[in-house]
């Protein structure tokens, strides 16, 4: 048996949650997420959830607070790791404010160490709860929306080759070669599997919008080569309802392309699409180049940007060993944590001109003091370690040490993932 948590009131007991335990976790969700799915989610969520490492909080028998960890395997700039990809946290309404949270927690850093798992990742329901305990958003995303009432006006050449539309598990084949292909230039994002992509990207029916048709893949190039398609985009259809003024809808759910030209093809064949006016793609990496091929700025419109993923290094030392640095470096680094003791402390972190990375304990003087959440931030190549001094997050005790360390850290493409768990 684990700890307890007794902050206020009796005793919880701290347990891990069997397979048989997986209903009572759906209906503590349900409760705290005011959210009944229908059966096909419930069923998925029950699929989800079965992949999970789970954490429980007993009151008796009763389960009252849960977390669930979906193993991953993250992309890092230059490389992969393991990550818990933390989900369904939710504590009974009666339960709240006693720890329950902050305890589950506990075990899952303990189940992290034993398996020498250096990240954990989530999708925040709340983007007020998870910096205390060392989160930070380390991915972000922009929402495009292309009004097609007209032709698409782009500057740039579209890519001639044939357009082809994949249904079912055929779309899964062709296009896995090229997200895992784009996986590893951009960081954020998990490995997927065949259930990844059938349950979560591919399913019939949409899970925040039953009016969505079903998906569909686009897909540039001779889906026949031996190497991977060009581009392809995952998207499905809404029809217009005059009365209610709203346009046919083509939702993006999902774009890569290999380069410009694939690019353009793909954009004007969504936004060709007969009875649709509209296409909105939720997120696109912030530094897409899409506003920027079109004619007319005003045709696509950035309508908003948002963080995406949030990240925790449970294992300082080893995620900054992991990943590739894109320039030498030699600092000192004050680093605080105060949920996991083992990452504070000064080390000096040490980037050669040969790439070879050290990350020792160190007696001299620090050139930087930061947070783990700061460091966590910027590790995947989104944040600025100097942006975060100009807040007063960081301290700088070596004029242009901050400059420095986002020098090393820097990536060709900003991280970035929408695959929500
Ligand atoms: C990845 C995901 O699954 S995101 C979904 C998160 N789940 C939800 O939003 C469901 C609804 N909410 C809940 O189930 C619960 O309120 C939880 C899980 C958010 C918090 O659980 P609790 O057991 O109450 O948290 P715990 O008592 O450990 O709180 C620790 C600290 O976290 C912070 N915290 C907890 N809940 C919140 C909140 N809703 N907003 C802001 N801060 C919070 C507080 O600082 C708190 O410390 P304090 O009590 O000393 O002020």
């Amino acid at each position: 048996m684990s700890p307890a948590v007794a902050r206020s009131g009796a005793a919880l007991a701290l347990r891990p949650v069997d397979e048989s335990g997986v209903d009572d976790a759906l209906r503590l969700a349900a409760i705290v997420f005011h959210d009944h799915p229908a059966d096909e989610i419930r069923e998925r969520h029950r699929e989800l959830l079965l992949r999970c490492e789970r954490f429980g909080a007993y009151d008796g028998d009763r389960l009252v607070g849960f977390l669930a960890a979906l193993p991953l395997s993250l992309s890092v700039p230059g490389g992969e790791l393991p990550c818990a990809g933390v989900t369904f946290v939710c504590v009974l309404p009666t339960h709240r404010r006693r720890g329950v949270l902050t305890a589950l927690m506990g075990e899952l850093w303990r189940a992290g160490a034993r398996q020498g798992r250096p990240l954990a990742a989530l999708w925040a329901a709340d983007a007020a709860i998870y910096g205390r305990f060392g989160f930070a958003f380390a991915t972000s995303g922009m929402t495009v929306e292309i009004d097609s009432d007209r032709p698409l006006g782009l500057r740039v050449e579209a890519d001639p080759r044939p357009l082809r539309l994949l249904e079912g598990p055929d779309a899964r084949e062709v296009v896995a070669p090229l997200h895992e292909r784009s996986r590893a230039a951009r960081a954020g994002r998990p490995r997927r599997d065949g259930w990844w992509w059938g349950t979560l990207v591919l399913p019939e029916q949409d899970e925040e919008d039953d009016e969505l048709g079903p998906p569909l893949v686009v897909v540039l190039g001779d889906v026949d080569a031996e190497e991977p398609p060009a581009g392809y985009a995952v998207y499905r259809t809404r029809p217009g309802d005059d009365d209610a003024g709203s346009p046919g809808l083509v939702q993006v759910q999902e774009f890569e392309a290999d380069g410009p030209g694939a690019a353009a093809a793909l954009w004007r064949y969504l936004a060709d699409i007969d009875l649709t006016t509209r296409v909105r793609c939720w997120a696109v990496p912030e530094d897409d180049p899409l506003p920027l091929m079109a004619s007319d700025p005003g045709q696509v419109r950035v309508t908003q940007t948002f963080g995406c993923l949030w990240l925790r290094l449970a294992d300082v030392r080893q995620a900054l060993l992991a990943r590739a640095w894109a320039a030498p470096v030699d600092l000192v680094l004050q680093v605080h944590d105060g949920v996991l003791r083992g990452n504070a402390g000064r080390f000096r972190l040490t980037v050669g001109a040969d790439s070879a990375v050290t990350y020792e304990a160190s007696d001299d003087p620090a050139d930087l003091t930061l947070d783990v959440r700061e460091l966590a931030a910027c590790y995947l190549g989104d944040a600025r370690l100097t942006r975060f001094v100009r807040a007063g997050l960081a301290t700088e005790h070596r004029p242009g040490a901050a400059r420095a360390l986002d020098a090393a850290l820097r990536t060709e493409h900003l991280p970035f993932t929408l695959d929500e768990f």
